[in-house]
C-alpha cells in the first residue's frame, strides 16, 4: 500500500516549491535525520525515451560533481510506485528568477559589488562542473538558487568567530546551480537543448564544438536579467541581436561590468571568456580576498 513507500515513510512534506510538467517538487523533512531537503518527483520516465535519459544524466552528474559550495548538493535518488524520487540539498532563498521578479516589480537594483558577487559565485561553480568535463545546457534564473546561511545573517563578525580555525571565509549569502537535467559530457554530447530564451545560436544549430562557452552565453543573459535587463525573447529580432552582440547596456553598472557580460555574450564562442578567466577578472575579483 502508498504508505510503505520510502517517501512516506522516510520524508515529512512541509509545502511545495513549484510544479512543472516534470512534476512537483516538494520541501521536505527527513524523520530521522531532521534535516530539510528539496525532493523532486516525477513521473517515471518512458523506458529508452529522451525524460529516461534526462532523469539519468541528472542523477549521473550528481554523482560526479558531488560536493561542491556553489553546485545544489545530491543526496539521494529512487524508483517507487511509478515514480521518480531525487532528493537534493534545500536552498531557503529560492532562485534567482523569484530575485529577477522582485528587482522587474520592486524597481531595485543590485550594487555592482553584489551581482558581481553572484557572478563570480556561479561562475566559480560553473568552473568546477566543466573542470569535470560536463557542462549545463539549461543555466538560466530559474537554476541558480539562493542559500542564505542564518548563522551569518545576524552580523558578519558572528561567522568570523565560530569559524577562525578555518582558512576560508564563511559566505553570508551562497549561490548555487542547480538543476542537472540536460548536464552532458563535453567530449561524446548528447544535447537536450535547455530554455532558448539563454541559449547561442550556435547550439540551435546544432554546433557542439565548444559547449562549455554555451554555459558561459547562457550566464550572460542570466546576469544580464539579473542586472535589471529587459525580459529575454524566445524569438524574434531582439533575440538575434542580441545573438549578433548587440546586448543593451544596463545603465546602472559600471562599463567595465557591462563590457564583461557583453563578452559572455559574444556571437564567436571562441571570443567568449572561459568560466577560469571570469574569475580572474579584477572587476569581479572580490576586493582583497586572494
Ligand atoms: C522549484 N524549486 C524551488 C526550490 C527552493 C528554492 O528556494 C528548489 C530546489 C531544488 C529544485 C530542483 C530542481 C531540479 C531538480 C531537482 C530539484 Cl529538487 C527545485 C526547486 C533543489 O535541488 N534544491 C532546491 O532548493
Amino acid at each position: 500500500d502508498i504508505n510503505t513507500s520510502r517517501y512516506n515513510e522516510e520524508f515529512h512534506e512541509v509545502c511545495c516549491l513549484g510544479v512543472g510538467e516534470y512534476g512537483g517538487v516538494h520541501k521536505c523533512i527527513h524523520r530521522l535525520d531532521g534535516c530539510t531537503y528539496a525532493i523532486k518527483k516525477s513521473k517515471t520516465p518512458v523506458a529508452g525515451s529522451v525524460y529516461e535519459r534526462n532523469a539519468l544524466n541528472e542523477v549521473y552528474a550528481h554523482a560526479v560533481l558531488g560536493k561542491h559550495p556553489h553546485v545544489v548538493r545530491y543526496y539521494s535518488a529512487w524508483a517507487e510506485d511509478d515514480h521518480m524520487y531525487i532528493q537534493n540539498e534545500y536552498c531557503n532563498g529560492g532562485s534567482l528568477a523569484d530575485f529577477v521578479d522582485e528587482i522587474r516589480r520592486t524597481g531595485c537594483f543590485l550594487p555592482e559589488t553584489e551581482i558581481s558577487h553572484i557572478l563570480y559565485q556561479v561562475a566559480q561553480g560553473l568552473r568546477y562542473i566543466h573542470s569535470q568535463n560536463l557542462v549545463h545546457l539549461d543555466i538560466k534564473p530559474g537554476n541558480i538558487f539562493i542559500h542564505r546561511n542564518p548563522k551569518l545573517m545576524q552580523s558578519p563578525e558572528s561567522g568570523l568567530e565560530s569559524c577562525e580555525e578555518e582558512e576560508e571565509f564563511e559566505e553570508a549569502i551562497l549561490y548555487k546551480i542547480g538543476d542537472l537535467g540536460h548536464v552532458t559530457a563535453v567530449s561524446n554530447p548528447c544535447v537536450e537543448e535547455g530554455d532558448c530564451r539563454y541559449l547561442p545560436c550556435e547550439i540551435l544549430a546544432e554546433d557542439f564544438s565548444n559547449l562549455p562557452k554555451a554555459d558561459i552565453f547562457s550566464l550572460g543573459l542570466t546576469m544580464f536579467e539579473v542586472g535589471g535587463g529587459c525580459e529575454l525573447p524566445k524569438n524574434g529580432d531582439l533575440w538575434h541581436d542580441i545573438r549578433e552582440g548587440k546586448l543593451p547596456d544596463l545603465p546602472h553598472y559600471s562599463k567595465e561590468f557591462n563590457l564583461i557580460l557583453r563578452s559572455m555574450v559574444q556571437k564567436n564562442p571562441q571570443d567568449r571568456p572561459s568560466a577560469l578567466s571570469l574569475l580572474q577578472c579584477p572587476v569581479l575579483c572580490p576586493q582583497g580576498r586572494k
